[in-house]
């Protein structure tokens, strides 16, 4: 079995996983027995830890992360102007915004109703979205749509309660997100942050806005014209939990080839991915610690 040293000295960093894992009661569960340090698992390396602390922004966080109102979609002018946003915010980070489905009687009643609904605003939202994206790239409206890529929706609750040590942990660890798009619902507490040209930009609660992620397949699949964003949730300070409700927008046809779109391949723009299955993809994807971009960097050309 794995040791790990720490400040505290040697111990066997697995089994006490396994153990906690074992009991089933969840870091809320921790938190209500009322612990007042942190496991020692749950602490982070020092690189980690160090890049927690806030550092002077560069630009304002309302420019890297632009709220951008869908309202008026439908009329020629507002369209144009709204591609153009979304496509230069896609471009850097993230955007802000005003499962397949499971069996309904696997889905607890409590929230049965909710996510039945949620997930058909998110379907319509993705689509929307993917088609101006499209229309930002220059290809047809339809093109991710052809492409089933929102057909394969995971919804995901988190929930974050009060941590005694913020110092030494984090919520969520640096990643991005690995499909097509995601559509988060955060809610007043805040804690997410995205980086920016390597500083970390803390993407404040907006009332009524939604978080857009651009995914590690839209970048694949935009051979890079779109970015993926990399963004983590820092250890909650708040007395408040923190909840937030993640859909993820994926491609349904899991056995097609994905790879950057032929209409995007020029001499001058040859192609950044070679081509691969979602199942590869996301098989790789759940096989990896969440690590920044390693999944994409591993089928450059
Ligand atoms: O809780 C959040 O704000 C972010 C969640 C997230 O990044 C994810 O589920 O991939
Ligand atoms: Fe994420």
């Amino acid at each position: 079995m794995a040791t790990e040293t720490t400040t505290d000295g040697e111990y066997d960093r697995a089994k006490e996983v396994k153990q906690f894992d074992d009991a089933k009661i969840g870091v809320k569960g921790l938190i209500d027995s009322g612990i007042t340090t942190i496991p020692r698992f749950f602490v982070h390396p020092p690189d980690i830890l160090s890049d927690l602390k806030p550092r002077p922004e560069t630009r304002p966080a309302s420019d890297l992360i632009p709220a951008i109102d869908l309202s008026g979609v439908d009329s020629n002018h507002r369209r144009s102007l709204i591609v153009d946003q979304i496509r230069r915010a896609a471009d850097t980070i993230q955007i802000r915004m005003g499962p397949t489905m499971p069996d309904p009687a696997e889905i607890p009643e409590i929230c049965r109703d909710e996510v039945i609904e949620w997930n058909q605003e998110i379907k319509q939202l993705g689509e929307l979205l993917m088609g101006l994206l499209c229309e930002g790239l220059g290809v047809d409206t339809g093109r991710l749509k052809q492409m089933t890529c929102s057909e394969g929706r995971v919804m995901v609750g988190h929930y974050y309660p009060h941590c005694p040590q913020p110092d030494l942990t984090v919520g969520l660890a640096y990643h991005t997100d690995p499909g097509v798009l995601t559509v988060l619902q955060q809610d007043h507490v805040g804690g997410l942050q995205v980086k920016n040209d390597g500083v970390w930009v803390d993407v404040k609660p907006i009332p009524g806005a939604l978080v857009i992620n651009v995914g590690d397949l839209l970048q694949v699949i935009s051979n890079e014209e779109f970015k993926s964003a990399e963004h983590r949730v820092l250890a909650n300070a708040s007395h408040e939990p923190r909840v937030s409700i993640a859909v993820f927008l994926n491609p349904g046809n899991r056995d097609d080839l994905y790879g950057p779109l032929p209409e995007l391949i020029s001499p001058e723009k040859p192609a950044r991915y070679r081509q691969f299955t979602l199942t590869d993809f996301m098989t790789r994807f759940f096989k990896k610690e969440l690590d920044g971009k390693s999944l994409t960097n591993y089928y450059k050309l």
